[in-house]
């Protein structure tokens, strides 16, 4: 594979700011600026800052991937799925455990907002395959999906697919197959990403940067190895030279 050009690399890398509020986020996106980084949204800061958050860092030139995995009735992820549109975010995601007709359900919402006028541009619409902290025994033994992890991935992310999403969320262990059944313009979006200096926590199907960008992964979503650094400018800075450098 050619090696990417450092702004190539810094356009897949999203950085999860998972922080507590706008303050501790806006410092941070701050800190990342000049990067071209997209920034993800997630739980932690949104229900602590509202959609004001999204606006602000769009305002600063972001680009924003917004999870907050939906999992719910059609009706319901219809709805939302209007809403997040109309915030004018890049990228939203739900999950694929809420089967086919939620997931194309998310699609009409994206829909509805456009034909309303809304906004311009449709968001992408990724699924939720399985979390990156989910390991086979779990999958197997406590959520109760028998057989192989990757097989699972792969059955909702076809799911997806013919919902009319643009793509998934699993790990980057699970890129190949997910293409290989999706096709290779399919969006993978991969978690689980730890470079070896940086600690695992929770995460269990993981990589390093390198090894994601070269199993064919379009977007690396990188948290706490990022934003848990006392200077996260230098570890982006380490993780851009070990993607981008022989
Ligand atoms: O949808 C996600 O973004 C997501 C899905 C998944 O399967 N695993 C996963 O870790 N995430 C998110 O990706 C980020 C990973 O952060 P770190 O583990 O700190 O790098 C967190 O914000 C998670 O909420």
């Amino acid at each position: 594979m050619s090696l990417l050009t450092r702004n190539e690399a810094a356009g897949k890398i999203m950085v999860a700011l998972d922080k507590p509020d706008a303050q501790a986020a806006l410092e941070l996106a701050e800190r990342l600026q000049g990067f071209g980084c997209w920034m993800k949204v997630g739980m932690e800061l949104f229900f602590a800052a509202g959609p004001a958050i999204v606006q602000e860092l769009k305002s600063r030139g972001f680009r924003i991937f917004l999870d907050l995995k939906m999992h719910d009735i059609p009706n319901t992820v219809r709805g939302g799925a209007r809403s997040i549109t109309r915030l004018g975010v890049d990228l939203f995601n739900v999950h694929g455990a809420g089967g086919l007709a939620m997931m194309s359900a998310a699609a009409e919402g994206v829909q509805d907002a456009l034909q309303a006028g809304d906004v311009e541009q449709a968001p992408l619409v990724i699924a939720v395959t399985q979390l990156t902290s989910t390991s086979q025994q779990v999958l197997n033994d406590e959520i109760g999906i028998p057989g192989d992890l990757e097989n699972a991935v792969v059955h909702y992310a076809e799911l997806a697919r013919k919902a009319g999403l643009q793509g998934v969320v699993a790990s980057p262990l699970e890129v190949a197959a997910v293409k290989k059944a999706c096709g290779a313009s399919f969006i993978t979006v991969t978690p689980g990403i730890r470079p070896r200096w940086a600690e695992v926590g929770d995460q269990t199907r993981i990589t390093t940067p390198r090894d994601a960008l070269e199993g064919g992964t379009d977007y690396l979503v990188i948290g706490r190895p990022i934003t848990g650094a006392s200077k996260p400018e230098e570890a982006l800075d380490t993780i851009l030279k070990e993607m981008t450098q022989l």
